[in-house]
């Protein structure tokens, strides 16, 4: 009898399960979505995307299903986009209705969801907050009058590479890189390093552990009934990660409006600004908002800059003949001086064609995400209210309508162009496009650059002896950035000054 009715339950299941599908799947055509592969009761679309790579697994079903395409993501609907024309469609046409961004789950983490520009609605405080970083902290006078602080990070890089060359020890290029992005991040904002002393590992360690929970698949995200229960426990390990970057951006405040009322001479630098804005009458960013804001800025600006060095000399070791262009033409354009500063990259025009292939080719957020706040019609199919959107930047920039020799490391084909990051030209798109474009593109193009240029101007790089023989393991890993899987080993020579 009892037998009788565990069957009689699980039928009943089933059937429920499928009908609900059948359901979906038919109010799916009615609603015009755009075609994608056909979902699977529960998990939708899932298991055709794996765990690997998803930027590569969506391209390749994008080339079966179209560069507008439906996936379900467990229960949660969501269309990815494949190439420049939907893009300019989505980030120009539409925007106003899709700048909005999914929920992530693991992000709630402290109430910092609350807090994130990265996440926040496009509503009055993330405007608010976008503006002052436009026409304030991300100003070309600001960074340009923080100069200095940035320059003696990129001399310190220097120092640490030529002991290592001088001892003829290989560099691990993404350690050192992230060091000094991360600390020409914090001079920016602080002007002063967090990750001197015995916190290094502190700050460093925080934004990898943080990442990586944040980046590991939720079922939470992907089943939103069940989110508050945390399954798997995500954003209760988030939890204090989040609490002590808060505590290091209190002591900084703190420290500040002590310094301020011990009458000690003003450092302009971010913190400042966001401080005085904080002040004033009816302001709406209150203390929440500046947390959130600079433990987002440490979230998105250290590791995709970094990143971004580490991939170029990897493609610069693979093809010698772009190195040897690069170091010529910083040669012709430097003459005699050693150091590289920023305000020497708009005389390199050969060094930022190769970082836009190098951006091109891997993106370090391979994919962003947005969600419709009103359903829209793209391509004559209905993306309705709630859908996320998924942009494949990695996708738009290998699409093979756009690009000839998509997969080919040629920063020939953006000499002599005018084509820049702005998101308006949607075939190149490193930094998205719309309302959510980057907020730290002016700082991250200065830090890249500064770095790149200082390595390659100031030492020879050769793989070693492994690398020699097999040539650099060029395979991705993806996360909140993607990377090298096998982080880069070089070995640096001092040049001849
Ligand atoms: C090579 C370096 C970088 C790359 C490739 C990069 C790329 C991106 C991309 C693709 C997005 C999503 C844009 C969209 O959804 O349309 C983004 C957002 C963002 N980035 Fe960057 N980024 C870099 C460096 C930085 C730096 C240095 C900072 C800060 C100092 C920063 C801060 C942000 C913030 C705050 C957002 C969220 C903006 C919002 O949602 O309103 N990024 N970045």
């Amino acid at each position: 009898m009892a037998a009788s009715l565990v069957v009689a339950v699980a039928v009943s299941f089933v059937v429920i399960l499928i009908s609900v599908h059948a359901f979906q799947l038919l109010s799916n055509a009615r609603r015009r979505l755009p075609p994608g592969p056909l979902p699977l009761p529960l998990v939708g679309n899932l298991l055709h995307i794996g765990r690997g790579c998803p930027h590569r697994t969506l391209a390749r079903l994008a080339e079966r299903y179209g560069s507008l395409m439906s996936v379900r993501l467990g229960v949660v609907q969501a269309v990815v986009v494949s190439s420049a024309d939907v893009a300019s469609e989505i980030l120009h046409k539409h925007n106003a209705q899709v700048a909005d961004r999914p929920t992530v789950g693991a992000w709630d983490a402290n109430g910092h969801h609350a807090n994130s520009i990265i996440v926040s609605p496009p509503h009055a405080r993330w405007r608010a907050l976008r503006r002052l970083c436009a026409t304030e902290l991300f100003a070309p006078s600001r960074l340009n009058a923080l100069q200095p602080l940035r320059q003696e990070k990129v001399r310190e890089l220097v120092r640490h590479v030529s002991e290592k060359a001088a001892l003829g020890e290989p560099v691990t290029v993404r350690d050192p890189a992230f060091t000094a992005s991360m600390n020409m991040l914090s001079r920016t904002v602080f002007s002063k390093d967090l990750d001197s002393g015995p916190s290094v590992r502190g700050l460093k360690d925080l934004v990898k552990e943080g990442t990586v929970l944040v980046m590991t698949p939720n079922v939470s995200d992907f089943y939103p009934v069940v989110a508050a229960a945390d399954l798997q426990g995500l954003r209760r390990k988030l939890t204090p990660i989040v609490a002590h970057a808060y505590e290091m951006i209190d002591k900084q405040i703190e420290q500040r409006l002590r310094d301020r009322q011990a009458g000690e001479p003003r450092k302009d630098d971010m913190l400042d600004v966001v401080l005085d804005e904080w002040k004033k009458e009816g302001s709406l960013i209150d203390h929440n908002a500046m947390r959130g804001l600079f433990t987002d800025l440490f979230v998105a600006g250290a590791d995709t800059s970094s990143t971004t060095v580490e991939w170029a000399m990897a493609e610069l070791l693979q093809n010698p003949q772009v190195m040897n262009k690069v170091k010529r033409e910083l040669r012709e354009v430097l003459g005699t001086k050693t150091e590289v500063e920023e305000s020497d990259i708009s005389q390199l025009p050969y060094l930022q064609a190769m970082v836009k292939e190098v951006l091109r080719l891997h993106p370090p957020v391979a994919m962003t995400y947005y969600r419709a706040e009103a359903t829209v019609e793209v391509q004559g199919y209905q993306i309705p209210q709630g859908t996320i959107i998924i942009l494949n930047i990695s996708a738009v920039h290998r699409n093979e309508n756009t690009w000839d020799n998509p997969d080919k490391f040629e920063p020939e084909r953006f000499m002599n162009k005018e084509r820049e990051f702005s998101g308006k030209d949607c075939r190149l798109i490193p930094f998205g496009g719309g309302r959510r474009i980057c907020l730290g593109l002016p700082l991250a193009n200065r830090t890249v650059h500064t770095i790149l240029a200082s390595l390659l101007h100031q030492f020879e790089w050769n793989l070693p002896e492994e690398g020699r023989s097999n040539g650099v393991d060029m395979a991705e890993k993806y996360g909140v950035v993607v990377s090298l899987a096998t982080p880069l080993k070089v070995i640096p020579q001092k040049c001849a000054s």
